[in-house]
């Protein structure tokens, strides 16, 4: 996974976004290169209105002057350009390994177009050997977890339900204030069940499943950038 690939990728990504464009930031390491090459076009008079999908794209967009709003403020992007944990069959996705997967499922939806940027280490065959991040509420977490862990026997996970922890080794919480949950199914082979049966969830608030919102997919490789379209 190399750094000069997901530039590559980001770059590819900015070849699609015009003057006047409101335009949602990703979160993580590539879509950070995203962010940083948009700032050196705006630093150059490019004009954008950006939406970003965590506190962190937030800081580092401000720290590149690039102009913020939200989503109470504006309803609709022209366009997500965002990174992304697996890239499966028809552009499904798995995301929010940053955490970030709430507001990135909000933004990606609000959104006429949304682009993923990778390496190819990202694309697979059939989604599920990346934890599937599951983020609930606080409140009822036993009984969520209860629930999620008979979703997981009904879907053949193959592996287990862990509470995220942070590096200091307490409980990972998003930007939301939730908590997340990585599950690990090793192989999800019906992703449009699975995202309706954690959605039925009370607890849960969302899930890593991206399924019919993403457009194109820029994927670097040592040979060059791979352009996967819907
Ligand atoms: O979903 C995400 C954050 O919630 C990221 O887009 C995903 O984890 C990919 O990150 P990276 O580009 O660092 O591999």
């Amino acid at each position: 996974m190399s750094e000069i690939e997901k530039r590559q990728a980001a770059a590819c990504a900015l070849e699609e976004v015009r003057s006047g464009m409101r335009i949602g930031l990703g979160t993580g390491s590539t879509a950070r290169h995203f962010v940083d090459l948009l700032g050196e076009r705006v630093a150059n008079g490019f004009e954008c209105l950006c939406v970003p999908t965590s506190e962190t794209t937030a800081d580092q967009a401000a720290a590149l002057n690039i102009p913020l709003t939200d989503l109470e403020t504006i309803d609709r992007l022209d366009i997500t350009i965002d990174g992304a944990d697996e890239i499966g069959p028809g552009l499904s996705l798995i995301k929010g390994g940053g955490g970030a997967l709430l507001r990135e499922k909000i933004v990606a939806a609000a959104s006429d177009r949304m682009v993923v940027i990778a390496d190819s280490s990202k694309v697979v065959e059939a989604l599920g050997r990346f934890p599937l991040p599951v983020e609930v509420n606080r409140f009822g977490l036993g009984a969520t977890r209860r629930s999620l862990e008979l979703v997981l026997v009904e879907h053949q996970a193959q592996g287990a339900l862990n509470l995220r922890l942070n590096s200091a080794g307490n409980p990972f919480v998003t930007d939301g204030g939730h908590l997340i949950l990585d599950a690990l199914f090793g192989r999800i082979s019906a992703p449009e069940a699975l995202s309706q049966a954690l959605l039925n969830i009370p607890g849960v608030v969302q899930h890593g499943l991206f399924l019919g919102l993403c457009k194109r997919a820029y994927v670097a490789s040592p040979d060059g950038v791979r352009t996967l379209n819907d």
